[in-house]
């Protein structure tokens, strides 16, 4: 069963809703570029949300970048899922590299997120991937195997065959560096086995899994057309329209 490949921006710390409000209006005018046979989405931050949901063209789905992993209550500064639900939040990114590096994130507690996103009807979206010293020291699968497996600890086979995969290295996001189409293709392949072997053969067959780290429009078509990779989170290239529009343009063109 083919799976619908993902375009999916991930605007980190980036945008008032002023300047939101500027990308919305020039994708617009770019719409003819939102293939009706790609998902696209855009995990902004929590301020810019609503006039996102507002203002995109109704193509783009509503991603958060963070949550906290209960209904309410007494955390000071989070943001609960019923708040994201609220605004059609549809994917929500949990254990970004750069939570688990700047914020402490652990597995437990992106586990936790993980469940709590998928028990409140959106997608989760885990980001798993090595950094350069575990990468050079032939760490790769082993680390992304146990960020995989604790993030994903509290779903049953059907709820992962929903959920997204992010494999993004480390030392490729923000840094201009790719992992190889070849090498990103080796280690989602690993992903989908490993997923076969804790659930099932259905759930390996349907999750999805993108590739992320200084994706741009001259590269996106090799790493789309690579069998196991079904998408990307795109940071820096997507905070622009016409970048998004052409990379949304290429990914048309890698599935076609
Ligand atoms: O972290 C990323 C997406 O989540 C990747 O960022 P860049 O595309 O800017 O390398």
């Amino acid at each position: 069963m083919a799976r619908t490949p993902l375009l999916m921006g991930n605007w980190k710390m980036y945008k008032t809703v002023g300047e939101s409000r500027s990308f919305a209006e020039s994708l617009a005018k770019q719409s003819a570029a939102l293939g009706a046979s790609v998902e696209y989405a855009v995990c902004a931050p929590f301020t810019t949300l609503h006039v996102l949901r507002v203002m995109l063209p109704s193509q783009v789905k509503i991603g958060a970048q963070n949550v906290y992993p209960e209904k309410e209550g007494a955390f000071t500064g989070e943001i609960a899922p019923p708040m994201l639900v609220e605004f059609g939040t549809q994917y929500v990114l949990a254990g970004h590299s750069e939570r688990r590096t700047l914020f402490g994130e652990t597995d437990d507690l992106i586990g936790r997120k993980v469940r709590a996103i998928v028990d409140h009807g959106m997608r989760a979206v885990l980001c798993v991937g090595e950094n350069l010293t575990e990468k050079e020291s032939g760490q790769t699968n082993a680390v992304v195997a146990g960020q995989v497996i604790a993030g994903l600890a509290s779903l049953s086979a059907s709820q992962v065959a929903e959920s997204v995969v992010a494999y993004e290295p480390v030392w490729a996001i923000g840094s201009g560096k790719t992992a190889t189409p070849e090498d990103a293709q080796s280690v989602a392949s690993e992903i989908r086995k490993l997923i076969s072997e804790k659930y099932d053969a259905s759930a390996a067959e349907k999750v999805r899994i993108l590739y992320g780290g200084s994706v741009k429009p001259n590269n996106i078509a090799s790493f789309l057309s690579q069998p196991d990779i079904d998408g990307a989170l795109v940071g820096g290239a997507s905070l622009d329209a016409t970048s998004f529009a052409d990379m949304a343009k290429a990914v048309g063109g890698a599935q076609a």
